[in-house]
C-alpha cells in the first residue's frame, strides 16, 4: 500500500486522470489567481489605507459566505447530475464571471458599480466552486483502480497546495513588476485587470476541455437513469448515511476537528508571533515551516509508514497535529515553536490524505458528492467560526511572565487557545481512531513501531466461539507438563471438554518437525533462524489444526508451551530479537493470544536437573546454563508487562500445591465457584492419589497427539 514514486507515475499513465489532474492543477491555479487578483483589484480601487485593507479583507470574506447559503445543497449537484457537465458549466461560469469583473470596471469606470457588481461576482464565483469541487473529487474513484487512490490524492493536494499558491504569486508578481513596462497603454493593461481576464481565459479552456475530452468523468451517470427524488431528498439521504455509519462519521468529525484547530492557530498567529520575542516576521516563519509540514507529511507520510492501517493512521495524524499545537502552546523560544509548526503541518497534512482517501473509499459513488461537499463546507464554516472567535480573544488580558527555572515563558490568552485547540484536535483524533479502528486489541504503539519498520502487526483473526485458551511456560523441567496433566484432567471432571495439548508436536507435521528441531545434531541441526521458523511453523499448523477448532467449539484447550517460548528461547537464549520472533509467532498465529498463561518458575540448574533425570537431554537442554538464564529471564519479563494474562508460580512448590494455585486461577477465570472446585479434589487420579502424574495416560486418557497415534 505504501505508495512510491513508481505510483504516481502508474496514475499518471491513466490518460483520464491524466487529464484531470491537469484540469485540476489549472483550476487549483486559476482559484488562486483568481482570489488574490479580485482582492486585489478590489484594493486598487481605492486610494485610501484603511479602505484599501477593508476591501481586501472582504473580498476574501465574501467568498466564505457562499457555503453558508450554498453548502448544504452544493455535494446534490455532484451526485444528482452528470458530473463532467456540472464541472463544464461551473468552469463556464467561472469564465464569465471573473472576466466580467475587471470589464464592468472597463465600461463603466465607476468604482461603486464595480465594487458592487464585484461582490455579487464573488459571491457566485464561490458558489461555482463548491459545486465542482465535490463532483471533481467525487469523480476521481471512477478514472482509477482503489489502490491508486492514495498516490492520486497525493499528487492532487501537492498540486493544489503545494504547486498552484506559489505559481499564483510568481504571476502577480511579475505582472506587479512588469506594469512599468506597460502602463502607458491604458487602464485594461493594469496587472489585476490582466491576471483577471488571463484566469478567466484558463477557466474557459477548462470548461471545454472536461466537457469534450474527458468523458469518463460522467461515470456511472451515463449508465444509470436520470434521478427522479427531489433535491430536498438527496440532501436528507446524504446526511442520514452520514449519520449511519461509524467509519464516515468518524472521518468526517476527524477532519473537522482538524479544521477547528487550523482555524484557531491562524486567529491566535499574529498574537502569538509577539509572545515569542522574534521580531515582526516570526508569524511568517511559523505559517512556512507549516506548510513545509504540510507538504513533507502529504509527500512522505505514506512512505513513512508503510503497511500502517490507513483508518489507524487517520486517527493518530490528527493527535499528531494535537500534539503540535501543545508544543507551540508551550514554546518558550522560537526553534521549539517552529518545530511545534512542522509536526501540526505533519500531522494535519497526512490527516488531509488518509481522510480524503479513505472517504474515497468508504463511500459509494451515488452518495460521494454529498460526503465531500459537506466536508468542504463545514470545513469553511468552522475555519471562519474558530478564526473569528479566537482571533478577538486572543489579544484579550495582558500576558504574564511565567518562569520555568531554565527560561521565563509568556502566558497569554494566545496561548492558552493554542492549548484548548491542542486538547479539542487531540481528543477529536482519539475518538476518530476509536470509533473506525480496524485492528481491535492490536497495541497501537507496538503497531506504529512495526509498521516503521516495515511489518504491521495484524489484527486477530476472531475466534467464533467461547473456548477458552490456557498455557503453561516455563523452562526445562518446571513442571509444565505435570500440571497441564492435571488441569486437563480437573476440567474434564468438572465436564469441560478439555482438550490437552503441546508444542512442538501436536500434529503430525508438528511431529516431524519436532523430531527435526530436537533431536538432529552437529550439522543437520537447523541454524537459528530456521530453528525459529520451524517452530512457528509448528505452531501455524497447531493453531490452525487443534487449538482453534476446539476453541471454536467452546472447548478449554491446555497447551504445553506456546509462543513464550519461542521469544524466550529462539529470541533471547538464540538472540534472534524478542520483537521479530513475536511478530513471526503473531503472524503464524493469526494474532491468537492465550486467555491465561501459567508461568513455572524455575532456577534453570534446578530444571535442567529435573528433566534430564540422568540422561543428556535434547539439543535445547545441552545449551548453556547462561542460555537458559536468559530463557528464564525473559518468561519473567513477558509475564510482568501483561500481569492481568498471566500467573506467575514458583516451580519449588510441590505438584499438588501449584495445581491447586492452577486450579483457583482458571476456576476465577471460567467463573466456576471456587469453593464446589476445592470439594472435589479427592477425585481420584487428582492431587493426593497421583503425586507423580504427568502424562495422561496416567488418568487413563490420552492427548491430542496420542489420539492420533502419535507418541
Ligand atoms: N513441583 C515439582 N516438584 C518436584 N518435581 C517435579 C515437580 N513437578 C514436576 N516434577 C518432576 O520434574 C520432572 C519434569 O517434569 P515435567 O516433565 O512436568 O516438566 P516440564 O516442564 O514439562 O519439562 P520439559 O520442559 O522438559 O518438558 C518430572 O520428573 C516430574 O515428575
Ligand atoms: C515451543 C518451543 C519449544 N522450544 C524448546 C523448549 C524445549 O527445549 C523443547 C521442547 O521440549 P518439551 O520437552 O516439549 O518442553 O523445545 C523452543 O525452543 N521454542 C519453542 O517455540
Amino acid at each position: 500500500m505504501a505508495n512510491t514514486l513508481a505510483d504516481i507515475q502508474t496514475v499518471l499513465r491513466i490518460r483520464p486522470f491524466r487529464r484531470l489532474w491537469t484540469v485540476l492543477g489549472l483550476a487549483s491555479f486559476g482559484d488562486w489567481l483568481a482570489l488574490f487578483a479580485t482582492a486585489g483589484f478590489a484594493q486598487s480601487l481605492f486610494d485610501d489605507p484603511a479602505a484599501k485593507g477593508a476591501a481586501f479583507s472582504a473580498t476574501i470574506v465574501l467568498r466564505l459566505l457562499p457555503s453558508l447559503v450554498l453548502g448544504p445543497v452544493a455535494g446534490v449537484f455532484a451526485d444528482r447530475f452528470d458530473r463532467r457537465k456540472t464541472m463544464a458549466a461551473c468552469d463556464t461560469a467561472r469564465f464569465v464571471l471573473i472576466a466580467s469583473v475587471p470589464t464592468v470596471y472597463l465600461i463603466t469606470n465607476n468604482t461603486a458599480v464595480t465594487v458592487a457588481w464585484l461582490a455579487i461576482a464573488q459571491v457566485c464565483i464561490e458558489g461555482a466552486v463548491l459545486i465542482w469541487s465535490p463532483a471533481k473529487e467525487a469523480a476521481v474513484p471512477n478514472l482509477l483502480p482503489p489502490e491508486k487512490y492514495e498516490a492520486a490524492n497525493q499528487l492532487s493536494l501537492a498540486t493544489t497546495y503545494g504547486l498552484a499558491p506559489p505559481l499564483a504569486f510568481a504571476v502577480l508578481a511579475i505582472l506587479e513588476r512588469g506594469q512599468n513596462v506597460w502602463a502607458n497603454l491604458g487602464p485594461w493593461a493594469e496587472p489585476m485587470v490582466i491576471a483577471l481576464y488571463l484566469t478567466a481565459a484558463m477557466f474557459g479552456i477548462l470548461a471545454v476541455t472536461v466537457y469534450f475530452f474527458i468523458p469518463q468523468i460522467s461515470g456511472r451517470y451515463g449508465q444509470i437513469a436520470a434521478k427522479t427524488s427531489s433535491v430536498w431528498n438527496d440532501f436528507v439521504e446524504g446526511w442520514t448515511y452520514m449519520r449511519s455509519r461509524e467509519r464516515v462519521r468518524g472521518l468526517i468529525l476527524g477532519m473537522l476537528g482538524a479544521f477547528s484547530g487550523a482555524g484557531i492557530l491562524i486567529g491566535v498567529g499574529t498574537v502569538y508571533a509577539t509572545t515569542l520575542d522574534a521580531g515582526e516576521a516570526a508569524f511568517y516563519i511559523l505559517a512556512v515551516f507549516l506548510f513545509l509540514g504540510l507538504g513533507a507529511g502529504i509527500a512522505f507520510g505514506p512512505k513513512l509508514i508503510g503497511e500502517l492501517s490507513r483508518l489507524r493512521w487517520f486517527g493518530m495524524s490528527i493527535v499528531l497535529a494535537g500534539v503540535g499545537l501543545a508544543l507551540d502552546a508551550v514554546a518558550p523560544w522560537l526553534w521549539v515553536s517552529l518545530l511545534g509548526s512542522v509536526v501540526i503541518g505533519l500531522g494535519a497534512g497526512m490527516a488531509f490524505l488518509a481522510g480524503i482517501t479513505l472517504l474515497q473509499r468508504e463511500t459509494e459513488d451515488e452518495i460521494r458528492g454529498r460526503m465531500f461537499a459537506f466536508i468542504a463546507v463545514s470545513a469553511r464554516v468552522i475555519l471562519m467560526l474558530a478564526m473569528t472567535v479566537s482571533a478577538p480573544l486572543a489579544g484579550w488580558q495582558a500576558a504574564r511572565q511565567l518562569d520555568l527555572g531554565f527560561t521565563e515563558v509568556e502566558l497569554s490568552m494566545s496561548r492558552i487557545l493554542l492549548f484548548v485547540a491542542a486538547a479539542l484536535v487531540a481528543w477529536l483524533g482519539v475518538t476518530a481512531f476509536k470509533s473506525m479502528d480496524d485492528k481491535p486489541g492490536v497495541p497501537v504503539l507496538a503497531d506504529l513501531w512495526s509498521s516503521l519498520r516495515g511489518r504491521p502487526l495484524s489484527a486477530a483473526v476472531p475466534v467464533a466461539g467461547s473456548g477458552f485458551f490456557v498455557v503453561f511456560e516455563g523452562g526445562e523441567g518446571a513442571g509444565k507438563s505435570t500440571q497441564s496433566v492435571k488441569l486437563a484432567a480437573w476440567l474434564k471432571l468438572r465436564g469441560y471438554e478439555a482438550v490437552l495439548t503441546r508444542e512442538p508436536g501436536a500434529t503430525d507435521i508438528g511431529m516431524r518437525i519436532r523430531t527435526l528441531v530436537l533431536d538432529s545434531g552437529g550439522d543437520s541441526a537447523p541454524g537459528p533462524r530456521a530453528e525459529a521458523l520451524l517452530f512457528a511453523a509448528d505452531r501455524a499448523q497447531h493453531v490452525e489444526k487443534v487449538v482453534r477448532p476446539a476453541l471454536e467449539r467452546g472447548a478449554v484447550v491446555v497447551s504445553d508451551r506456546y509462543i513464550d517460548s519461542s521469544i524466550a528461547y529462539q529470541g533471547s537464549g538464540r538472540d534472534l530479537g524478542k520483537d521479530e520472533v513475536a511478530w513471526v509467532s503473531s503472524w503464524a498465529t493469526g494474532g491468537l493470544k492465550p486467555d491465561l498463561t501459567v508461568l513455572l518458575d524455575v532456577e534453570p540448574q534446578a530444571g535442567l536437573h529435573r528433566a534430564k533425570a540422568g540422561g543428556t537431554g535434547d539439543r535445547l537442554e545441552q545449551e548453556e546454563l547462561d542460555y537458559h538464564e536468559r530463557v528464564r529471564e525473559t518468561f519473567l519479563h513477558l509475564a510482568a508487562a501483561d500481569a492481568d494474562r498471566y500467573l506467575v508460580l514458583p516451580a519449588a512448590g510441590t505438584p499438588d500445591e501449584i495445581a491447586a494455585a492452577v486450579r483457583e486461577a482458571v476456576a476465577q477465570r471460567l467463573d466456576i465457584r471456587t469453593q464446589t472446585a476445592r470439594t472435589e479434589t479427592g477425585w481420584p487420579g487428582l492431587d493426593s492419589d497421583k503425586h507423580d502424574a504427568k502424562t495422561p495416560g496416567d488418568y487413563g486418557w490420552s492427548t491430542v497427539a496420542e489420539e492420533a497415534g502419535r507418541p
